[in-house]
């Protein structure tokens, strides 16, 4: 099964974009997953084609209406998969959530524009929303491509056999450790004799020590969900 991601945008011609070089252009172009980009101004009624008013009870910025985009919606969200709008107020997303979007058949993505999308639609069709991180940008466009990426990584046949994503930041509950290559000394600075030791057992010790070393002293969020996480296993097993 293949993710298809259907996105009901203003501005279609900002897809595949980013999504369509290196990985997750070249599974887009293997057919490992498949990317629709509809114009929501397609599907306005007028003769201007107007898929925007002003807000009731004042303010700056306009809205888009509920009825374009109900329309919109109707027209493109096959129902297998998630619709979801891209939003400030939404769950903020996270690797854990990236995993459970990626088994999904299809995705459906609304991309907002100016203020925002009428309040009703999002009730009325049971929207989930969706944010990319406590910033405020100006379309759903680029939150969208974000929320893609790290989904298309996911999917079976993506990466190859090659890549494990065990070790990534997030599996696990911790941030990843440092990384080096060639040459083995750089304006003075070695890599860690412990690297170049041939023995992957203390490779694996080492990177392990390093990761819990970064999220502890980064991400003390992360920090303390993994400790606890480690005392209720320890605690599960000696139980
Ligand atoms: C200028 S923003 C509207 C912001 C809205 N008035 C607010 O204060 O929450 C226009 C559109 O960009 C998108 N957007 C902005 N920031 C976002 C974020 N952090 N995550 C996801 N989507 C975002 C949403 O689709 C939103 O409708």
């Amino acid at each position: 099964m293949s993710l298809t991601a259907h996105v009901l945008t203003l501005f279609p011609e900002m897809f595949p974009g980013p999504l369509g070089v290196s990985l997750p252009g070249k599974a887009l172009n293997a057919g490992l997953w498949h990317l629709q980009a509809h114009d929501i101004r397609a599907f306005a009624t007028d003769r201007h084609r107007t898929v925007d008013d002003t807000p009731f009870g004042g303010g700056a910025g306009m809205v888009l209406r509920p009825d374009v985009l109900d329309a919109a919606i109707a027209a493109t969200w096959p129902g297998d998969g998630p619709l979801i709008y891209l939003t400030p107020r939404g769950r903020p997303l996270d690797q854990a959530h990236v995993r459970e979007l990626a088994t999904q058949p299809s995705l459906t993505l609304l991309c907002g524009r100016y203020e925002g999308v009428d309040e009703r639609v999002l009730e009325a069709r049971g929207v989930h929303e969706i944010s990319i991180g406590d910033y405020v940008l100006s379309g759903g466009e680029l939150a969208a491509l974000v929320l893609l990426d790290a989904v298309v990584r996911l999917l079976p046949g993506v990466l190859g056999t090659a890549r494990s994503l065990d070790e990534e930041s997030f599996e696990g509950g911790l941030l990843e450790y440092p990384h080096y290559t060639r040459p083995a000394v750089w304006q003075e600075r070695a890599v860690p004799e412990v690297l170049i030791s041939g023995h992957h057992q203390r490779v694996s010790d080492w990177r392990r020590a390093q990761a819990e070393a970064i999220t502890q002293k980064r991400r003390p969020d992360l920090w303390a969900r993994y400790t606890a996480r480690r005392a209720s296993l320890n605690g599960d097993c000696g139980s």
